[in-house]
């Protein structure tokens, strides 16, 4: 038996790419196998974000832009709720919203995807990485110092095929994105976090409601799972504390070792020549806390000192 009364009609907003629609429909059929009855429905939606494609998003409003309009929808009534990549969920919401549920974890670790190298340390001084995430940037700069990076927006899609045409000898992006989406055979090597550290929420779903609605909480409690949500909680809890609202190179993973937080996170400036890097264990009662404590941690390796350098 569903947990709740069951719904009537349900409809999610969506952004438009292939990811984004692939996410909305495994939540649609989810809810739809919890409420065979309801009539569940995508609302696509085109951000912002998914508009500006010529600038790097640090410079035009950063994560905010790809859950704007999502979040328009809710609060007009068009849709009941909202599917997103927790990694481009706002580290800091409105209060009118809430995340009601986030869902099992894909592999969280980024991948490096190239017809010509199997491997970053596999790649000559001066080949060309393909990324415009800042944390992936300083990562390379720091680790592999002799590589160029060059910037690389758009959608999966529109980044393979970049790929594909010769403008760079390799590429990073997500390792669940092209899970997702059937193209797990273009990864070459999923980078272990020790060269990448991922971004928070990297590989999670997010689904976002109005707060004033808790029926809507509810009916997708069920598609919660604990263990990724207090992951992504700590994980979040660290990007909120360093970063707010800006745009800096900050990584933090959380991982469940031996029925505790395994948390570890880095700031570092864009050039890679500086890092802080810290990591703290805890238990899964206030993944928060332990999120608030790494922060600590890392201000006290100098990531107060990298931050003010950024002017952030
Ligand atoms: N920044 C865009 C974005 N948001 C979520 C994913 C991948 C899927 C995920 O992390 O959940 C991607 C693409 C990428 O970083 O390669």
């Amino acid at each position: 038996m569903p947990p709740v009364s069951a719904p009537e009609r349900i409809v999610i907003a969506t952004r438009e790419s292939r990811l984004a629609l692939w996410q909305a429909e495994h939540v649609r059929s989810l809810l739809q196998q919890l409420y065979p009855a309801c009539r569940v429905e995508l609302l696509g939606m085109t951000t912002r974000g998914d508009q500006i494609l010529d600038r790097p998003l640090s410079k035009v409003g950063g994560k905010g832009l790809f859950v704007k309009e999502l979040e328009a929808a809710l609060l007009d009534g068009a849709a009941d709720l909202a599917v997103h990549s927790m990694k481009d969920v706002p580290m800091v919401m409105e209060p009118e919203f809430s995340l009601i549920a986030i869902g099992p974890r894909e592999v969280p670790l980024d991948a490096l995807v190239s017809g010509k190298y199997a491997s970053l340390a596999d790649m000559p001084p001066g080949a060309v990485v393909g990324t415009s995430s800042l944390r992936r940037e300083a990562q390379l700069h720091a680790r592999y110092p002799y590589l160029a990076v060059t910037p690389l927006r758009g959608n999966l899609d529109t980044r393979l095929r970049k790929l594909d045409e010769g403008q760079f000898d390799a590429i990073i992006l997500a390792a669940a994105g092209l899970k997702r989406l059937g193209l797990g055979d273009r990864i070459r090597a999923v980078l272990p976090a020790e060269d990448s550290l991922p971004a928070a929420g990297q590989g999670a779903l997010g689904i976002e409601a109005l707060a004033s609605r808790p029926e809507v909480a509810a009916w997708v409690a069920p598609l919660n799972d604990a263990a990724t949500a207090a992951c992504v909680r700590a994980e979040r809890a660290v990007s909120r504390a360093l970063a707010g609202s800006c745009e800096v190179p900050l990584g933090a993973y959380a991982e469940m070792r031996a029925g505790n937080l395994y948390l570890r996170g880095f700031v570092a400036s864009p050039d890679g020549t500086r890092m802080a890097h810290a990591e703290v264990t805890g238990g899964l009662v206030d993944p928060e806390a332990l999120g608030l404590q790494l922060a600590a941690e890392l201000r006290a390796q100098g990531a107060a000192e990298i931050l003010a350098s950024l002017g952030s």
